[in-house]
């Protein structure tokens, strides 16, 4: 049932299970007071820079060691790239977009049963905003995340996607394969022996941001950066992903482009890397005439690893600017707080 006009609208999204999908098709003339973040965690798009862009890699000819070379320094730069012509087929990326939409547009009673609370496992998972039992301020967006690497948990994927997830992620390992070898020749550093600290687990999240009310007093979801390897990450057409330029008070759009991939390094690589590939802060802006999807496949250390700055690295005489953490302790701060940032990493300094 619809809340009543001096209703609660986070017990109706949250503790109801109606999300921000449910409140967006209530059609409100206003955004709901507990969805309006303070000035500061607003995107001003003042700030947002014209007249810069991340690079756009073509993949097509992985004997070019340029290809490498571009992906390296796009790490240490930006944090940010994307990838075309990289041999994820089109059919793949265009399917698991349709799940997507198949999944969010299920009857509450359907989406319910993947609730923390109904779940039958913790490997999946149906959130509305970031941590709704921690966040003061909402997050305009819904989020199904399902913990890939835990295969015994796939029973309980919901079967309206389970097919077209699986086949996303399965056809995107070479790629994010690929990219974890450029990026440890960039290290001087041999794959072979890091593929199962840069590989270890992998988690997918199915992200839905719908119509929004008053979408430049809210946010679809706040600053942060990612804290897995590497992001592989899968827009649709309508665009809202910024990217804080480093070290400035600036954002770069990430606009979208078809049939690419968006890339971004995580802070366990910048831990890994000792600093040298950077996990750029980001944010995705609310829309107040499309709704929106994304689909991001993070690629993580194994909860159980031990992550620190490469001893190949600290050989040489390099000086290290992380301690060494146990990888799931590392992710249970980032999920103790609302998104603040790039400040997650500081569990991790020296
Ligand atoms: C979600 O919106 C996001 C996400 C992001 C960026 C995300 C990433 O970079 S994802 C990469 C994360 N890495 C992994 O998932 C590695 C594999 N993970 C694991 O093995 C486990 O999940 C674990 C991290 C080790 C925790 O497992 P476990 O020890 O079984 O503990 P839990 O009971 O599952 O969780 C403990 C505590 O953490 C919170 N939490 C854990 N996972 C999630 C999740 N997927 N979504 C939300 N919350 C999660 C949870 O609050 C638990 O506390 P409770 O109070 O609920 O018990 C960037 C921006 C976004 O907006
Ligand atoms: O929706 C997007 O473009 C980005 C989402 C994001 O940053 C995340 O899920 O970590
Ligand atoms: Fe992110």
């Amino acid at each position: 049932m619809a809340p009543s006009p001096t209703n609660d609208y986070r017990n109706f999204a949250v503790t109801k299970g109606h999300g921000v999908k449910g409140l967006s098709d209530l059609k409100l003339d206003a955004l709901p007071e507990q969805y309006i973040q303070p000035v500061e965690e607003r995107l001003d798009m003042t700030k947002v820079l014209k007249k810069e862009s991340i690079p756009v890699i073509d993949m097509s000819n992985l004997d070019d060691p340029n290809v490498a070379h571009q992906i390296a320094a796009a790490a240490e730069k930006w944090g940010f790239f994307q990838i075309i012509n990289h041999g994820v087929p089109i059919e793949v990326l265009e399917n698991v977009k349709e799940a997507t939409r198949r999944f969010f547009a299920l009857p509450v009673e359907e989406k319910i049963k993947y609730t923390q609370e109904q779940s039958p496992t913790n490997s999946v998972r149906l959130t509305t905003s970031f941590l709704p039992k921690v966040d003061k301020v909402l997050e305009w967006k819904d989020y199904l995340s399902i913990l890939v690497s835990d295969e015994k948990s796939s029973e309980f994927w919901p079967s309206t996607c389970k097919h077209d997830v699986k086949e996303y992620v399965e056809k995107s390992e070479f790629v994010m394969k690929w990219l974890l070898k450029a990026l440890m020749k960039g290290l001087n550093v041999d794959m072979d022996s890091k593929e199962s600290i840069l590989m270890g687990s992998t988690r997918i999240n199915l992200n839905y941001y719908p119509v929004c009310p008053n979408p430049e007093l809210a946010i679809g979801v706040g600053r942060h950066s990612d804290v897995s390897t590497l992001t592989f990450l899968l827009q649709d057409n309508v665009g809202g992903l910024h990217i804080r330029k480093m070290d400035t008070d600036t954002w770069i759009f990430v606009p979208p482009v078809e049939g690419a991939i968006v890339i971004n390094i995580g802070d366990a690589l910048q831990i890994l890397s000792n600093g040298k590939y950077k996990s750029a802060e980001h944010c995705v802006a609310a829309n107040g005439s499309n709704d929106r999807i994304s689909v991001p496949i993070f690629t993580n250390p194994s909860p159980d690893d031990i992550i620190g700055p490469l001893p190949e690295l600290l050989k040489n005489g390099e000086k290290p600017v992380y301690k060494h953490v146990l990888y799931s302790d590392y992710v249970k701060h980032f999920y103790r707080k609302s998104h603040d940032g790039k400040h997650t990493l500081d569990f991790a300094k020296m």
